[in-house]
């Protein structure tokens, strides 16, 4: 099937009508920079084909809203029905909702027409110009944000996927004064409790957060994510951008991050890329009118610097880093195979591999063969003057002097990193997705793998495969900052697709280890490779 590439912007006829479908169920800004017209113009930059129902018409330019006005009950149903028959969403984003009767018939309509259907909810209740969105008698003027919400959202408690406050939304959705990063924790967890879900508590307009901005995102039980990063808390820290210049960045956010979504991201690797969207956007935005201009369309987000450093909630990694930093590797390493059989490994020492890993997996008692292979293993990659990597056994690995260790993403927290560093070894880490990819970066391993690229039967997986169009994205991002190593379900067939998204190295299984004859395979994978561009 063709999809639209995610790093290439020049899109052919064939790929803008494979655009997924998105939804903005929101209010028209007739300022052009916020609400509906926003979600638009960042649907399209992000190649979706956005939809819009519109719940009320507002009367607004840069610097105030001078009228609201929701549409009929039967107007929103019509909308509805009308998109539901032709244009059936891959995620839906909902901003501003024009009342409490179309807040509930909204969430209702939704559970029962577009079960499974990822919603993205922006709790739109205050313009960044101050004004209230929310028609007069549904949101009384007030400054204190501690106040009552204008609307109950509790009929979408189960329904949502994630949910976008800003400060003075969760103040007004949770009751609670916000006036310190104790207090947003406290006051998302409750939302993050009562609504199922993921909850994205936005920093940028709590004042005591300088001079960086950090979202706080509350992961919930999501299948395709690490069961390591379920049900978890992570700070987002971005730079912030001193541009007076932001209507309609919590539009933006949202309607980014239904767009990634929709485009087959994870939850987590979505709001990471939409994050980073409206940084770039901040960064380029202008003045229109004599207020708050909007923000640049500056199309999916390429750069390391443009996205936000990630800290676990409940424990910071950073002291962990070690002191001394791993070996520095250059950026080819060469055809890659990973083996659990020594007399493997050996023949594809022998045939010429110069980074490999042996990879035992369990526990490994003192004295056992799988102990004498790794001990094996690490003299002949002293014999062969090659990087033997030992997969998990990082005991061992030190003990005996291996040139690196190769780990999980579920062994960082619990491996004395200092160690291996100390022991002048090198590490690699895996990723699976963007947010696995930067938490790993925090890191500065050696290398870092991205998988799985295509499906595999070697290890069961909780996510999706990344495909290529990920994978060069990945790469775009990450490669600056370290060497990249693709693994998963590759093989000589896949392999001039896997080099053209730019990806330093491949890792691969099967497609050695299966073979009839596996140095034989090898050395046709390292010739294939090593002629990537010359094809
Ligand atoms: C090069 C390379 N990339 C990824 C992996 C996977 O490692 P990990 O996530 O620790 O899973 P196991 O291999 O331990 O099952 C790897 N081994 N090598
Ligand atoms: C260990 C591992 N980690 C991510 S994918 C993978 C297995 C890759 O094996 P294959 O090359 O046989 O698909
Ligand atoms: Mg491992």
């Amino acid at each position: 099937m063709a999809t639209i590439p995610l790093v290439e912007r020049e899109l052919s006829a064939k790929e803008l009508s494979v655009r997924p479908v998105v939804w903005t169920i929101a209010g028209s800004d007739s300022g052009g920079g916020a609400g509906i017209q926003a979600d638009l113009l960042t649907l399209h930059d992000l190649g979706c084909h956005g939809c819009s129902v519109i719940t009320a018409l507002t009367a607004q330019n840069s610097v105030a809203v001078t009228a609201v006005e929701p549409v009929s009950a039967a107007m929103l149903n019509a909308q509805l029905e009308a998109l539901k028959a032709d244009l059936y969403p891959s995620a839906v984003k909902i901003g501003l909702i024009g009342n409490q009767q179309q807040l509930e018939f909204l969430a209702d309509w939704l559970g029962d027409n577009l079960p499974g259907v990822p919603v993205i909810l922006d709790p739109v209740m205050v313009a960044s110009c101050g004004d209230g969105l929310q028609s007069r008698e549904e949101a009384p003027e007030t400054d204190d944000v501690k106040g009552k919400p204008c609307l109950d959202f509790s009929p979408f408690v189960g329904k949502i996927s994630l949910i976008t406050p800003n400060k003075a939304e969760l103040a007004r959705l949770t009751g609670e004064l916000l006036a310190d990063d104790d207090a947003l924790v406290i006051a998302a967890d409750r939302l993050w409790q009562r609504f199922g879900g993921s909850v994205l508590a936005k920093g940028g307009d709590c004042p005591w957060q300088q001079p960086r901005a950090k979202d706080l995102l509350l992961l919930g039980d999501i299948p395709t994510i690490s069961p390591l990063h379920r049900r978890q808390g992570f700070w987002l820290s971005g730079e912030r951008v001193a541009t007076a210049h932001n209507h309609g960045s919590g539009c933006t956010l949202s309607s980014a991050i239904a767009a990634f979504v929709a485009r087959g991201l994870v939850l987590p690797d979505a709001v990471l890329l939409a994050k980073a969207y409206v940084f770039e956007g901040l960064r380029q935005a202008s003045a229109v009118g004599k207020g708050p201009g909007p923000l640049a369309r500056t199309g999916i987000p390429e750069s390391l610097t443009a996205m936000a450093s990630i800290y676990p909630l409940h424990e910071s990694r950073s002291h962990r880093l070690p002191t001394k930093g791993f070996t520095r590797l250059g950026r080819n390493l060469g055809v890659y195979p990973v083996v659990a059989d020594i007399d493997m490994l050996e023949a594809l020492l022998e045939a010429g591999a110069k980074t490999i890993q042996l990879r035992i997996k369990g526990e490994i008692g003192p004295g056992s063969p799988a102990e004498a292979d790794i001990i094996r293993a690490i003299e002949l990659g002293r014999q062969y003057q090659a990087r033997v990597f030992i997969n998990d056994h990082w005991r061992l690995a030190i003990s005996y002097g291996a040139f690196g260790v190769h780990l999980g993403q579920e062994d960082v927290d619990t491996v004395p990193l200092d160690a291996i560093a100390e022991a002048g070894m090198a590490l690699g880490l895996s990723s699976h997705g963007l947010f696995e990819a930067l938490l790993a970066l925090e890191l500065h391993p050696s290398y870092l793998a991205l998988g799985h690229i295509f499906p595999t039967t070697t290890k069961e997986m909780p996510s999706k495969p990344q495909g290529l169009e990920t994978l060069a994205l990945l790469t775009k991002i990450v490669s600056t900052a370290v060497p990249t190593v693709a693994i998963g379900g590759i093989e000589a067939g896949n392999l001039p697709k896997v080099a053209a998204t730019g990806v330093d190295n491949i890792a691969v299984v099967r497609a050695v280890t299966e073979a009839s004859d596996p140095a034989a395979a090898f050395r046709a994978l390292a010739d294939a490779w090593e002629n990537r561009n010359a094809r």
